[in-house]
């Protein structure tokens, strides 16, 4: 049996992010989804960036006459095209494995767009061969400052990047503003991600009875970063002062609105919500953090790789993301603003205890949450029990 695996480190309180550079942020990831450049800059230099799974045809050029474009990949995909060993696990001691690092390498001369796409796509058709040559000296930061605008673009985790010749970078942002490219600092794309998750606000609240569930309010919470509003559905009138019956439920399309039998979603869901009823009131958070937050598209693809053997884990790895992005900042906060600061947390999965207990949610009770397996997902559930350490 694999060693279950860490939980999130990302699950920590975040630093601060003024508004204009959130802006910035934001905008850069609806430009690496255009296919279009970024400036992205850092202490240690600045570079052109675009996401390799959307890069343009011009893009590439306008990268190629900065200096010659370097693909960046996750190390975990790197790992899979043979290009860097695998590291050893995450362990306590060294939570951060060199998996998560950024893997540079040179692009093949003459690479188009589509090639860039095979490099990064483990689901494309015939991937061109990976570059073997080591690239030159490329700051760690604007590496990592690409791959996390992608990810948070909801794109394959990689990007292609051309340094920029050393300047002030007053410079560099005079020159970007003449070509119309969007500019953004690698310190505000690492804090984005965390301050965009705990800056919500409430919205909209409806009261919406609900099957077997006639007392129930939903109210929505938006990010500011303007992505997608997390709910809360809120069961009878639960008591602040007792700890309060608890789901947190990560948004599947699949399984929660169409039924896919793949996974145990939707079964969980409606079940969850009989529950509460029937234990007298809670609330079940539904966080829109889809494919365990690589997205929808990615999880189609991930599916996609499981078909061809890989677990619900590995084909995460083989896209390049970790086998699960969830972090709970943005549930300990909706928790706070209702007025909860202890829950009977109704889960199997124990990176959802320790995430809220670390964001300083007391955790008082885990209450199993058991769907029977099918013949579709059995499988899935036993790669959630041996390698997330989910208790069933
Ligand atoms: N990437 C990926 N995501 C999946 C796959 N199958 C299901 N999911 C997603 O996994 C998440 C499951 O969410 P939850 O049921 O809240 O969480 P859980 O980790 O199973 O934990 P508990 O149900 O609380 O025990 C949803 O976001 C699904 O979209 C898969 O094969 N790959
Ligand atoms: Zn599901």
């Amino acid at each position: 049996m694999t060693e279950p695996r860490l939980g999130n480190s990302r699950n920590v309180t975040p630093p601060a992010l003024s508004a204009a550079a959130a802006i910035a942020v934001d905008r850069a990831t609806t430009e690496f989804r255009r296919g279009q450049p970024v400036l992205i800059l850092g202490s240690q230099g600045a570079c052109l960036a675009a996401a390799a799974e959307t890069v343009a045809v011009a893009s590439l050029r306008r990268l190629r006459q900065a200096s010659p474009p370097l693909l960046v990949l996750t190390g975990r995909r790197a790992a899979v095209l043979g290009l860097a060993a695998t590291a050893a696990p995450a362990s306590v001691a060294n939570p951060i494995t060199q998996d998560e690092r950024p893997f540079l390498a040179n692009l093949p001369a003459g690479a188009d767009a589509e090639a860039v796409l095979r490099l990064a796509d483990p689901t494309a058709v015939a991937a061109a061969l990976p570059p073997t040559t080591q690239p030159p000296h490329f700051p760690d930061e604007l590496a990592t400052a690409s791959i996390h605008l992608a990810k948070l673009a909801r794109l394959l985790p990689a990007a292609v990047v051309s340094a920029l010749p050393a300047r002030a970078a007053d410079e560099h942002l005079r020159v970007a503003a003449q070509e119309g490219l969007l500019a953004v600092w690698a310190g505000d794309v690492a804090a984005y991600e965390t301050t965009a998750a705990v800056s919500l606000e409430p919205v909209g609240e409806a009261r919406v009875p609900l099957e077997g569930a006639e007392d129930a309010r939903i109210v929505a919470f938006r990010p500011s970063d303007g992505s997608t509003e997390h709910l809360a559905i809120v069961i009878g009138q639960p008591d602040p002062a007792k700890p309060v019956l608890a789901r947190l439920h990560s948004e599947c399309f699949t399984g929660d609105l169409l039924g896919s039998l793949r996974c145990d979603c939707g079964e969980q869901l409606r079940g969850a919500i009989a529950e509460i009823a029937r234990q007298g009131g809670g609330i079940l958070l539904y966080l829109a953090q889809e494919g365990r937050g690589i997205g929808l598209v990615n999880k189609l693809r991930a599916y996609r790789l499981q078909d061809q053997g890989a677990d619900t884990a590995d084909a995460n790895e083989q896209l390049g993301f970790e086998a699960d992005e969830r972090i709970y900042l943005a549930a300990a906060e909706m928790l706070r603003r209702l007025g909860f600061k202890t829950v009977r947390l109704m889960t199997n999965n124990p990176d959802k205890v320790t995430g809220l207990e670390r964001l300083g949610i007391a955790v008082a009770e885990r209450v199993p949450l058991v769907i029977p397996a099918n013949r579709f997902n059995r499988d899935y559930l036993t790669t959630k029990a041996q390698k997330f350490g989910h208790m069933f």
